[in-house]
Parts: structure tokens; C-alpha cells; sequence
């Protein structure tokens, strides 16, 4: 019997996707057509065996969040469940605080999944090679350019047994171009090193009161473990932790940018997944190039291009709205989405078109490469602006 956690942070995250996530929680952001993490559940569930899955985070139980889990219940008929942290305990304290409900039923293995990323997730062969050696620590790694891997975690792994040698998350130098994909496969003793962190930080803790000492924000002792950090580094080169190499699809969601980047990427695989998702020709209907999604909602006569057009706007007719997008270099191979910062030398750098919620676009203007917060009626054409 196999569990799955999906980590889905809290509302302090997920500010780079802003004004997008103030409408709706970032892990439930439509990306190619359904919410985020939707593609994680679908994954999960095709696995034989998988008996619960599990989300973790420091959200409010709030209305979009739990339809969405009673939507996904009865899609999957497995129970998907939502676990609230106290505060935000990290990528792994949320793990250990919530151990004994991963644990019930003795599964004999879980899978563990950031997120914010997108994925075809091979999680079936991360399961055989994990039936193979039965190590505690089983990671999902690709490959990234040398400047590019510097904004993940990187491993250097022993390429004849795939052991993890050594790990660093978010390294200043180049160590390997080998990163962390956040998708992970753990067996129930994996939770150990977990305690030890826990038991150690209580300690430290106490310590630093002790001494009287000021420990802004978190201190270690409130229960936070960086699971990169406290335990992949802490273990590498012991014999507990294995990288899974793939070359299939991935990217992380961190911006509005990435999130359509992603969508390109699900899009391309639905042929094969979901074709009932892609759009067809119909007699009189629109001409369809390549693979679309098209919202219920959407009508024509305008043009859209590498935008995200919050829910409720309005696009006047023979307007067009227009974004240029920051795809990974295709002539890389190993090139994933740089870290989007919106300005250089403060310049807005050209980047895709954000439409917020109920935003009026009147007819027959041209809006490129701007960022229109939620409820803004416009009435001219802007040009690489943020319009308030
Ligand atoms: N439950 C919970 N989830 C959290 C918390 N903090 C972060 N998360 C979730 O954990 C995931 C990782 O978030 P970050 O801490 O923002 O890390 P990152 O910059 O995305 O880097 C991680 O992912 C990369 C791959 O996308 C990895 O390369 C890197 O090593 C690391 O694991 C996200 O899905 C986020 O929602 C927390 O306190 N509680």
C-alpha cells in the first residue's frame, strides 16, 4: 500500500505569482486547463495501490480549497485529505508533525511532491527502482545548464549506483548539473532522520532560550526542517539516499511566466493523457493550431498571445493582447525558465501580459507586455506598464 504528501506551502508563498494568487490559492491556479496540483492527484492515483493522499500546508481551510478536495475525492474515489500546519514548519516539519497520519495503515512507501512543479511524473519507476534497493531516500533528479542549476538543489551523485554523494541546495558555485526535481519516493523509515533533526532543534532551542538569546522569526525549536538542507545534505555520501534520473517533461511553477510555460508543457502531453481536454475543429468553430485548451467561458474576435487573462475580464472585440514569453532557450537542451525578476535597471523587462480579475479591456486596443491589476477598466492601449 502506497500514501502520497503534496506540499503546498501557505499564503506567504507564491508572491511572485501576485496579482494572480490573490484571487485563488497558488496551488490551485489552472494550468493547462485544471487546477495546479490536479496533475500531482491524476499521477498519484494511477499508481496501483496508492490509498490516501495527503496535502500539507499553512493555508485556511478556506471554500475553493475544500470543493476542491471533495471534487477530487469523488474523481479518484481515494480519500485526499488536507492537513494544516500550525505555522509554516518547512519542506519537512510538516512531515514529522504529521507522521503518525502518513504512517496509519503501514504503507510501504510514499510518495513526496513539491507543489509547485510540473511534471509527467514517473512515479511507477520510481517505484520499481525503489523495490530494487529499498533505500530510504529516493530522489527525482534532471539535468540543468551550469548557470541555471545554481537556483536549485544540487546533486552529485555516483553514476554506477545513483547514490547521492553530496547535496547542496541552492549552491553559490557550480557543484553539478544535476538537480532536484522536488518529487520524492520515502520509506517509512525515512521518517527517523526526520525526528533526529526535530530532537536536535528542541534541544538548540532550549539552548538559545537558556542563553537568553533573541531568535528572530521561526526559531528551529518551533518545529521547522528543511528537508534539503537538515536532511539530504546532513545524509549524502551515508548509503540512504539515491537520485532517480529522468528526461521527461518538468519545470518548477514559480511565476505567472512559468505557469504558462508549464501549461505548454501539459498541453503537449495530452494527446496521449487527456485529448478530451484538447480543442476541436468543429463545422463553423475556430481554426485550431497546435495543442489548446479553450476556458467554457472564452469567445472570439480577439487576439490573446502569451498572457494570463484573470477570471470575469472582459477583452473588447479586435483588441489584442499581447505578452513575450521567457521559455527556456530551446537551443539548450538543459536549459529550464530562468528565475523571472520583473526589472533590469529599473526597466520593466518585456515579459508575458497579467490581466487580473474583472479587468475591461475596451475594443481595439493593444495592450503588450503589461501587468494590469484586478478590477482596472482601461481605455487606451498601454505598452510595457504595471498598471495600477
Ligand atoms: N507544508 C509546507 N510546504 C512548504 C513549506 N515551505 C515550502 N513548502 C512547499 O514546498 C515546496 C518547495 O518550496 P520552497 O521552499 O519554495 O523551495 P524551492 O525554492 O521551490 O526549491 C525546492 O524545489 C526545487 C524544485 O522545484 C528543488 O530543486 C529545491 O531543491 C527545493 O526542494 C513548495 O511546493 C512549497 O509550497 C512549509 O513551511 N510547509
Amino acid at each position: 500500500m502506497l500514501k502520497a504528501v503534496i506540499l503546498i506551502g501557505g499564503p506567504q508563498k507564491g508572491t511572485r505569482f501576485r496579482p494572480l494568487s490573490f484571487e485563488v490559492p497558488k496551488p490551485l491556479f489552472p494550468v493547462a486547463g485544471v487546477p495546479m496540483i490536479q496533475h500531482h492527484i491524476e499521477a498519484c492515483a494511477q499508481v496501483p495501490g496508492m490509498q490516501e493522499i495527503l496535502l500539507i500546508g499553512f493555508y485556511q481551510p478556506d471554500e475553493p480549497l475544500t470543493q476542491f478536495l471533495e471534487a477530487a475525492q469523488q474523481e479518484f474515489n481515494l480519500p485526499v485529505r488536507y492537513l494544516q500546519e500550525f505555522a509554516p514548519l518547512g519542506t519537512g516539519g510538516g512531515l514529522y508533525h504529521f507522521r503518525d497520519q502518513i504512517l496509519a495503515g503501514s504503507p510501504e512507501a510514499f510518495f513526496v511532491l513539491n507543489a509547485d512543479v510540473c511534471s509527467d511524473f514517473p512515479l511507477s519507476a520510481m517505484l520499481e527502482a525503489h523495490r530494487r534497493q529499498r533505500h530510504p531516500f529516493l530522489l527525482l533528479g534532471t539535468t540543468a545548464n551550469r548557470t541555471q542549476s545554481l537556483n536549485y538543489g544540487c546533486i552529485v551523485e555516483n553514476p554506477q549506483t545513483h547514490e547521492v554523494l553530496h547535496y547542496v541546495e541552492k549552491p553559490s558555485t557550480f557543484i553539478s548539473d544535476i538537480i532536484n526535481c522536488g518529487i520524492y519516493l520515502f520509506s517509512p523509515e525515512a521518517l527517523k532522520p526526520l525526528r533526529d533533526v526535530f530532537q536536535r532543534n528542541q534541544q538548540d532551542g532550549q539552548f538559545c532560550l537558556a542563553l537568553g538569546e533573541d531568535s528572530p522569526g521561526l526559531w528551529p525549536g518551533a518545529g521547522t526542517i528543511r528537508l534539503e538542507q537538515d536532511v539530504f545534505s546532513a545524509l549524502a555520501g551515508q548509503g540512504q539516499i539515491y537520485v532517480h534520473l529522468t528526461d521527461g517533461i518538468w519545470s518548477q511553477i514559480k511565476s505567472a511566466g512559468s505557469a504558462l510555460y508549464a501549461s505548454r508543457l501539459y498541453l503537449s502531453r495530452y494527446q496521449d493523457t487527456h485529448p478530451e481536454r484538447l480543442a476541436k475543429h468543429t463545422p463553423g468553430g475556430p481554426r485550431i493550431r497546435g495543442n489548446v485548451y479553450i476556458h467554457p467561458t472564452a469567445k472570439e474576435h480577439t487576439c490573446v498571445l502569451h498572457s494570463i487573462v484573470g477570471w470575469g475580464s472582459t477583452v473588447g472585440r479586435w483588441a489584442r493582447v499581447e505578452g513575450t514569453p521567457n521559455d527556456p532557450n530551446p537551443n539548450d537542451p538543459r536549459a529550464r525558465m530562468d528565475s523571472e525578476s520583473l526589472f533590469k535597471d529599473g526597466k520593466l523587462l518585456p515579459a508575458i501580459t497579467i490581466l487580473g480579475c474583472r479587468v475591461r479591456i475596451p475594443a481595439e486596443v493593444l495592450i503588450l507586455n503589461s501587468i494590469v491589476l484586478p478590477h482596472k477598466e482601461l481605455s487606451r492601449s498601454f505598452t510595457n506598464q504595471i498598471i495600477l
